[in-house]
Order: C-alpha cells, then structure tokens, then sequence
C-alpha cells in the first residue's frame, strides 16, 4: 500500500529526514517511536504532502503510484489521512456538519454523489458510539474549545468517519486519561481492516497495549534504525534509547 525508498526531507532547509526506508501493507498496523526530535512528525507531514515540509529525494508510491508530486488534498482522496487533515477550529460548524460535508467533498473528489442522508446519520451515529461520543458533543461549534483528550476523540472521529486506506495518526495518546485511552484505542483498532492500514506515531508503549501493532520502528536522527515487534516498544519503555545509540556505535 506504502512503499516509502530512501526518502530524505527538509523543514525550513534544515535536512530531518536522512534516507527513510518503510514498507505498510494492507491489514498492517505500524508503529513509529522516537525521541523528541527525531523527525516523527517530519515523516508523518512529509507523507501526508504537508506544504512546509519538502521531500527533497526519494520516493513515496502509495498504491502503486508516485505521489511526491501530489498535494496534501490530492493524497486525501487517494486514502491517505494524517490525523487533524483538516482544519478544526471553524466557527459555528458543529462537529457533524463539519464531518458530512468532509465526507461529501471527499466523496465529490472520487466522482461520487452525495452520501445519502439516511446513510450518513447511520454512520454517524455508529462511528459515534464507538467513541462515546453523545449528542452533545456532536453538536458542538470546533471552535468552542475543546480539551486536548476531547480534540483527539474528535480526530479519530474524523478518521473512523473518512475510513481512509492509510490513516497516519501522530501522538495518538497524548493528552488522555485511561478510559479516553481505551476508548481512543478502540477506536483506532476498527480503523484497521483486512484492506485498510494504520500507521500509529507515539512516545509510549502503554498504547501499544491497546493497538498491538505488526511492526514497531525506533527512528533516530532521522533515520529507522531498528524494527521489530512490540517487544521493542516494551524494550525501549524500560531502557530508553541510549542502548540502540550504543548498539549502533558498535557496529
Ligand atoms: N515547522 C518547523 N519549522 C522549523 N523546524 C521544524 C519544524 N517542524 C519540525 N522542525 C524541526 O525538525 C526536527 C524534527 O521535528 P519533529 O517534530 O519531526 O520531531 P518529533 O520526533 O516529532 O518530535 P516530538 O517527539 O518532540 O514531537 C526538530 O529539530 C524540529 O525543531
């Protein structure tokens, strides 16, 4: 679904990513760890074509196709969502009028008529429940404020919603209490299905309790340097990274 080859990019002319080598296929949930400024999120706005980021070589083929060349909008509706794609802060906009017009446009980008009324309030109210997410919140203005574990909800929401091929989740955890982590989890558990895959950007393996991801990557300095199973996410919760510097030293 993902073929990432030796991609190298920049923010702001200052090279971050120095040959990023990763493979996702359908079915497939990754997991990308690292310390603070190792290019996590560098990596999940480079894929998702975010403007400030610039992909100065290598390639990025998403279903069998090149889309360096495409904008973030374009990759979109290909099937390729990072988490808060969109904009979340828009005046008087409830959170499910936000999402139908989302979907519809999507829906308009690919050739396809509006999703029918009835069909959309199923939807809503099924990927809602799922969330725990009642009435009221669905009704509130994006712009009215919401706490940071209510802002994630909403993004998987967003992404439970869209059902995108490749959803790119960065920071998955932060800012959740326990009953939001697991019902967070829950959530990006259904995301992934037998044709859709997951790539998952966090700081801690308590995530990946819930998640259980096929592959974990350690990325250092801008580059993956170790990938494994969810033993490394247990590995590097219990040592750090210091030991992989070693190791690498060491070669
Ligand atoms: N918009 C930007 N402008 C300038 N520098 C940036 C920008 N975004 C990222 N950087 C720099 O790129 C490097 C990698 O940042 P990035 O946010 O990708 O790391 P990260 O691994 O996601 O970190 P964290 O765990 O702290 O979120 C950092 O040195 C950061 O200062």
């Amino acid at each position: 679904m993902l073929k990432i080859k030796n991609l190298h990019a920049s923010v702001e002319d200052k090279e971050i990513l120095k040959g990023i080598n990763l493979e996702i296929n359908a079915g497939e949930v990754h997991a990308i760890m690292g310390p603070n400024g190792s290019g996590k999120s560098t990596l999940a706005n480079v894929v998702a074509g975010k403007e400030e980021y610039e992909q100065t070589s290598g390639e990025i083929i998403f279903e069998n196709q090149e889309i360096s060349e495409l904008e973030a909008d374009e990759r979109a509706h290909k099937g390729l969502f990072l988490s808060f794609q969109y904009p979340v802060e828009i005046p008087g906009v409830s959170v499910t009028n936000f999402m139908k017009t989302a979907i519809n446009e999507n829906r308009k980008a690919q050739g396809l008529e509006d999703m029918p009324a009835k069909d959309m309030l199923k939807k809503i109210r099924e990927k809602s429940e799922l969330l725990d997410m009642d009435r009221k919140f669905l009704s509130r203005s994006l712009n009215e404020g919401f706490s940071g574990g209510e802002k994630k909800r909403n993004e998987i929401f967003q992404m439970a919603m869209l059902e995108p091929k490749l959803a790119i989740l960065d920071e998955t955890d932060s800012g959740l209490d326990i009953d939001a982590l697991r019902i967070v989890s829950n959530g990006v558990n259904k995301l992934r299905t037998k044709d859709n895959a997951v790539l998952v950007i966090t700081h801690y393996q308590r995530l990946l309790d819930y998640i259980v991801p096929d592959y974990v990557h350690v990325l250092l300095e801008g580059k993956i340097v170790k990938s494994g199973g969810k033993e490394l996410a247990y590995k590097l919760e219990e040592h750090g990274y210091d030991w992989i510097k070693e190791e690498m030293k060491a070669v």
